[in-house]
């Protein structure tokens, strides 16, 4: 995987999606997220037709359940060729453990959600009653996830580096929670822009709003991959 900008296809209707993705020239490399919206709508024919025109897929589904339930559903996801897949890290060491042989065979990354780019400090604390700093709940769920065979991580690209410490260098830090300058965070809590995650480490950076929502989403896509890249 060569650190990509991973665009989180996060569109309403499928029209709107492949009209954004026919903007770009046919030899165009781009990696996209499917998250909950557009695959309980569409499923997996979407991602299979995505796959046949040739794009990486990060299959965001942060799959949260007993380890026998989710070793299953990551046998079924294995036979799909998708390149990353997620989970929760708080589902614990055994579903961890349950997800990675399910993926067994295939080549699917798997990651493990840390805390919510979405989640600061003050709702770990207050609404989750998490009474650790966020950097060190956020270390605690990658060096488990490391221990138990995860590929990597989604964390903000603010704890890259104290992850990589706990775990080792080539632990995948994919990080979302990506707003150039000029953007508004919105409901997202730990930002980066693309040019502070790539000097932190990031392995690659997800970026949906700031691409989907734009005027013109093929140069917004295109100046946070200039950004990122230089
Ligand atoms: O901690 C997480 C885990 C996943 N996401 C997903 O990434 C994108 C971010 O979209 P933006 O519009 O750029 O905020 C979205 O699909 C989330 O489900 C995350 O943001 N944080």
């Amino acid at each position: 995987m060569d650190k990509p900008v991973i665009v989180a296809l996060d569109y309403a209707d499928d029209f709107e999606c492949i009209n954004f993705l026919n903007q770009f020239p046919k030899n165009q490399k781009l990696f996209l997220k499917i998250g909950l919206e557009m695959f309980c709508q569409f499923g997996y024919p979407f991602v299979k037709s995505l796959r046949e025109r040739g794009y990486e897929i990060f299959l965001d589904l942060k799959l949260h359940d007993i380890p026998n339930t989710v070793k299953r559903t990551c046998q079924m996801i294995a036979k799909w060729d998708v390149q990353l897949l997620t989970i929760h890290a708080s589902g614990g060491a055994e579903m961890i453990k349950a997800a990675k042989a399910g993926l067994a065979g295939s080549n699917t990354k798997l990651l493990a959600v840390t805390q919510l780019t979405s989640l600061g400090q003050t709702e770990l604390v207050n609404e989750l009653k998490v009474p650790l700093k966020s950097q060190d709940y956020v270390t605690h769920l990658a060096k488990l996830a490391f221990d138990n065979g995860a590929d990597g991580v989604i964390s903000s690209a603010l704890e890259v580096p104290m992850i990589k410490e706990v775990t080792s260098q080539d632990f995948l830090c994919i990080t979302p929670g990506i707003r150039p300058k000029t953007e508004q965070a919105g409901d997202q809590k730990r930002v980066a822009t693309p040019s502070q995650a790539r000097s932190l480490g990031s392995d690659g950076i997800v970026v949906g709003r700031p691409i989907t929502q734009a005027k013109n989403s093929l140069n917004a896509y295109m100046n946070i991959d200039k950004e990122w890249d230089k």
